[in-house]
């Protein structure tokens, strides 16, 4: 068990004459037996910072630490880590047992020690009825506990995990992405997984370090990250339906402070927690979640007035969309009692305590909005 810091780490790639900074000042701390999540799109540099760490790829400036030690010159071997990667293939011609042996016996350890330490590991991975079987007759959820178990055999300090589980279905995936929490609750290995699936992260990792572009945009807890996204692209890219985001202006109406939607004109009281944070005249970013948004009745004063242009039953939850112009929409995620037609009038109002101001310019979070409680 280790932590593992990473300070300024950058990439350059370098091909014939063109650059590719592929990881830019990259700075992260995980602590001791932490499950830390890189999350991003794709090309966004998660994987190019995962193969750092492992000694897989030079870095082109910056410190990576594991335990303390600085290990930027010393080779995947000598680092103390253990890898599963998305296509890391098992040998064929070996079985499960000596599969996962493998790296003990180049170890020169006796046998009676790898029987007993491949025994302790089976029987964490549940895959204690396969030893004898060869790869080719496993399963893809079985063969990534194999991946796994190799992976973590020799105790490593740092566990390094990328998309284990994107070749599985579904089902298995998601039985997998438990049986991955419960490892971790019982070995308690400072993991770091990479995954572009917002929802393997957010179950999974105790923080998560968002990028884009080769950029760390925020790092955090999954509900940090949730109910507080420091820019625009973290509000975006977080959340399934996404947050909905739109332009606005502040101008007063009736001497009213009202957020008037750029583009369809349509607008709504600016709730009194953001009086003192918004000035008349200025543009913002407006954000609101799906499930933040209430449907209300029509006399309640202030909300947005307009029409239900689709209405979807996923029968656990309604969906509902309203096209506001040609290019924006509000999506609305309802209980199940909540119908309506296309066509319908209906009157929204944002849940003030769970709005989110964006600079137009920058991207950032307006500042002095903090206060989202649970
Ligand atoms: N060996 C390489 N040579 C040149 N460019 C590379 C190399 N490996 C990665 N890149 C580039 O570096 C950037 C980051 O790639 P990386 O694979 O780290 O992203 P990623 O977030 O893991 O993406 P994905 O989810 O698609 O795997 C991309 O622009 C990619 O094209």
């Amino acid at each position: 068990m280790a932590e593992l810091t990473l300070k300024g780490v950058s990439k350059i790639y370098r091909k014939r004459n063109r650059e590719v900074q592929a990881v830019k000042a990259f700075n992260l701390s995980c602590r001791d037996g932490e499950f830390v999540a890189l999350l991003g799109p794709s090309g966004c540099g998660k994987s190019t910072t995962l193969r750092m760490i492992a000694g897989l790829e030079e870095i082109t400036s910056g410190e990576i630490r594991i335990g303390g030690k600085k290990v930027n010159d010393l080779p995947p071997k000598k680092r103390g880590i253990g890898l599963a990667f998305e296509n890391y293939a098992l040998y064929p011609p070996l079985s499960v047992y000596d599969n996962i042996a493998f790296n003990l016996r180049a170890q020169g350890k006796s046998e009676e020690e790898i029987r007993r330490e491949v025994d302790r590991i089976a029987a964490l991975l549940h895959i204690g009825d396969l030893l004898e079987k060869k790869p080719a007759a496993l399963s893809g959820g079985e063969k990534q506990r194999v991946n796994i178990a190799r992976a973590i055999i020799r105790r490593p300090a740092v566990l390094l995990l990328d998309e284990p589980l994107s070749h599985l279905d579904g089902r298995m995936r998601q039985r997998m992405r438990t049986e991955l929490k419960r490892l971790h609750n019982e070995i308690r290995c400072t993991t770091v997984i990479v995954t572009h699936d917002q929802s393997e992260a957010m179950a999974l990792a105790d923080r998560i370090a968002v990028m884009n572009e080769g950029e760390l945009q925020q790092f955090g807890t999954p509900f940090e990250i949730y109910r507080h996204p420091v820019n625009e692209f973290v509000a975006g890219f977080i959340g399934d339906p996404p947050m909905n985001l739109f332009a606005v202006q502040v101008v007063k109406e009736e001497e009213t402070p009202v957020f008037k939607i750029e583009g369809c004109g349509k607008s709504f009281a600016v709730p009194d927690r953001l009086r003192s944070v918004v000035k008349e005249g200025m543009r913002y970013r407006f954000g609101v979640r799906p499930t933040d948004v209430r449907v209300v009745a029509p006399e309640d004063g202030g909300a947005l007035a307009t029409r239900v242009t689709v209405f979807e039953n996923l029968g656990e939850e309604h969906r509902i969309h309203i096209r506001l112009d040609k290019n924006q929409m509000i999506s609305v995620v309802t209980d199940t009692d909540v119908r309506f037609q296309p066509g319908d009038s209906i009157f929204l109002r944002f849940d003030e305590e769970k709005i989110h101001l964006f600079d137009p310019a920058t991207g950032r979070r307006i500042q002095g909005q903090e206060a989202i409680p649970a």
